[in-house]
């Protein structure tokens, strides 16, 4: 790992959960980790290629009922690639879509907080394995731990909807503000309460559902932060055609949003976003770009476009720190190799 990425501190000190949320939560955290910080990559994606059937409209979340074991791996391979922040695998698990399942509400619920713990257990693992491995090396009772958060996935409405409709942000007249909270209320609610350190709005396709989320947070007093990541496939606005700076308007204005970014969206878009963003926000900004291939909701096949290859957008890390983000991962189709490439690219730059 970069030596950007490992902070001193004493054996006994783990990452805990926020109880309040701060201001300077995601600024003190960016500290910690040497100036970047490293996000996971393609989740879903990654559980895939390991063998997972993820044609359900549960997609990774069903590996949650029926292959816990690939979620664990998956993260181990993430924290062991040098990521500071893990996603849980709850991008597309809500309540709704268990109980189609035939799930009662309480298993539901139960199987929310599992993808939490999972990723909780997975961290412990790993810094249980550093002590073991560095403690020829350790003095004064004191080693290197990287820091790691752990943050609630929850994936937009039309991910719920299984239909494409997370990238084109089209939920119809008849979904309204009031909709998409009281869809999103008791998940939420469950996620703030599981011991994650922060809850991670992925692939906000639209402003509605933006104002929806920062509506939520503050009606229910969430005492956990968040971040709003939006998709867009043009650069300049969210993939609905809402522009981008309004997006990021209602993010900056809540107070529990820590960070605000781009996720799923292809390589060569993101540079111009965060120039767009910075203006917008004075909040860290975050990037965590797709493959550069494009989703094809009605195949539920990904596509090769003439975009970027994972390998290729690693080599832009240092522009795009430049342009003003401070974290960095990736999305759909990268994998634990993309990851260790944006770490070693970090790392090398301090
Ligand atoms: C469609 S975007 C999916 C984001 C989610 N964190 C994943 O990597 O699976
Ligand atoms: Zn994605």
């Amino acid at each position: 790992m970069g030596s950007g990425n490992v902070v001193e501190t004493t054996t006994t000190t783990t990452t805990t959960a926020t109880t309040t949320t701060s201001s300077t939560f995601m600024s003190d955290f960016i500290g910690k980790c040497g100036g970047n910080v490293v996000i996971d990559g393609g989740f879903a994606t990654e559980l895939e290629r390991h063998g997972a059937d993820l044609n359900d409209p549960l997609w990774s979340a069903k590996c949650l009922v029926d292959s816990p074991h690939l979620v664990r791996r998956v993260h181990l391979d993430y924290l062991d690639a040098g990521a500071n922040i893990i996603l849980t695998a709850s991008y597309q698990a809500t309540i709704q879509g268990f109980e189609a399942k035939g799930f009662s509400k309480e298993e539901a619920e139960a199987l929310l907080r599992k993808s939490v713990e999972i990723a909780c257990e997975a961290r412990e693992i790993y810094y249980d394995r550093c002590t073991k491995d560095s403690w020829d090396f350790m003095e004064n009772g004191r080693t290197s731990r990287r820091p790691i958060l752990v943050a609630a996935s929850v994936g937009s409405y039309g991910a719920y909807l299984a239909d494409g409709s997370e990238y084109s942000g089209n939920y119809g007249d008849a979904i309204t503000l009031e909709t998409l909270k009281d869809f999103n209320r008791r998940r939420v609610q469950i996620l703030a309460n599981s011991g994650a350190d922060l809850i991670a709005f992925e692939t906000i396709p639209n402003k509605l559902e933006a104002k929806a989320y920062a509506e939520l947070l503050e009606e229910e007093g969430i005492e956990i932060p968040a971040w709003f990541s939006f998709n867009s496939k043009d650069g300049i606005n969210v993939v609905s055609g809402d522009p981008i700076s309004e997006c990021v308007s209602i993010a900056d204005s809540c107070k529990q949003v820590v960070a605000v970014g781009i996720n799923c969206t292809p390589p060569r878009f993101i540079h111009g976003l965060i120039t767009s963003i910075r203006k917008v926000t004075s909040k860290p900004v975050l990037i965590y770009p797709n493959s550069g291939e494009t989703y094809d909701g009605q195949t539920k096949q990904w596509v090769k476009s003439s975009g970027n290859v994972d390998e290729d957008f690693v080599s832009y890390i240092v522009k795009w720190r430049e342009a003003g983000a401070s974290l960095f991962g990736g999305c759909c189709r990268t994998t634990p190799k993309t990851i260790r490439g944006i770490a070693t690219a970090l790392s090398d730059k301090n």
